[in-house]
């Protein structure tokens, strides 16, 4: 079993870095931490970066997950080849572009790519965002996926996830004690499907529900509170088309041996407790 901590960034490729950063900054809230060139990196938390924008194709998308030790990486790797995986390790100079000791990388079953890493950088520092979003840190990301219950298995019987809800066939899924690090959506390809950073509270999501409007920005989802996690959540676009999440207030599951996963509707009563209905189209319809 490939025991995965946490998730711990995510990269995607842009045909308009400047315009990316700039929304990174000025919208999203997140700070620049680094720029190399033909790449942004951005912090959301006291990690090195969390986010990273690189020119490129914007399909080309990565989610990071990070493992113990590098014998953990290693035999990771082994297991992955043996279910017919093809992994790329990481080179020197690819590990630098990711402050990153080690990584793998390869393609999950909907063909999502997915590095598994060890030892990513922290920093002693706090973050600070340019503009006052609230933010206190990235927690989780949504995948495509084009078969959820073929995936759902990889992710819990591979790697370590562990099944909190279901939205659907939509699988909501553990790695510690955070309600859900990675989420599932059914969707006819591969993708980030959503991005999600926690905020402080729910001044934070109404204050940036107003300033996202004020600034042209399209919100797809919310304000809303998602019956499965107990988040108070606010979905809007970003560049490329990617979805952008704020939330607060995720459950956090301590009785681990207890805990039974629920069954929520794919409909707008299963995402949002408040009414809202999503327009995001893995949330609409999960065969798209
Ligand atoms: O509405 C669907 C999403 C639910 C949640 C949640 O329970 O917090 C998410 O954030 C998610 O699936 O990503
Ligand atoms: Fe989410």
């Amino acid at each position: 079993m490939i025991e995965l901590n946490d998730v711990v960034y995510c990269r995607l490729g842009t045909t308009d870095l400047a315009g990316a950063e700039w929304y990174a900054t000025n919208i999203l809230g997140l700070e620049v931490s680094d720029r190399r060139r033909g790449a942004v990196y951005f912090k959301s938390d006291s990690r090195a970066h969390t986010l990273c924008y690189f020119e490129g194709d914007p399909e080309d998308q990565a989610t990071a997950f990070e493992l113990g030790r590098k014998e953990d990486l290693h035999a990771a790797g082994a297991a992955l080849e043996a279910l017919g995986h093809r992994v790329h390790y990481g080179s020197r100079a690819e590990c630098e572009q990711r402050f990153v000791r080690e990584f793998i990388r390869f393609n999950d079953p909907t063909g999502n790519t997915i590095e598994f890493v060890v030892r990513p950088e922290a920093t002693g520092q706090r973050y600070h965002g340019t503009r006052d979003a609230g933010i206190t840190g990235f927690s989780h990301v949504g995948l495509c996926t084009t078969d959820a219950e073929r995936d759902e298995l990889f992710w819990t019987t591979v790697c370590n996830a562990r099944v909190s809800d279901r939205i659907g066939d939509a699988p909501l899924m553990r790695l510690g004690t955070i309600h859900h690090s990675i989420a599932l959506f059914p969707f006819h390809k591969a993708g980030i499907q959503h991005i999600n950073h926690q905020v402080g509270g729910t001044d934070d999501i109404q204050r940036s529900f107003n300033f996202v409007q004020d600034n042209q920005v399209n919100v797809t989802f919310g304000p809303g509170r998602h019956p499965t996690s107990s988040a108070e959540f606010l979905y809007f676009t970003g560049p490329e088309g990617m979805t952008f999440e704020y939330s607060t207030g995720v459950r956090e599951i301590h009785d681990e041996p207890l805990w039974r996963d629920r069954q929520f509707h794919f409909a707008p009563k299963g995402f949002c407790h408040w009414g809202a209905a999503p327009r995001i189209a893995a949330f609409e319809d999960g065969s798209i």
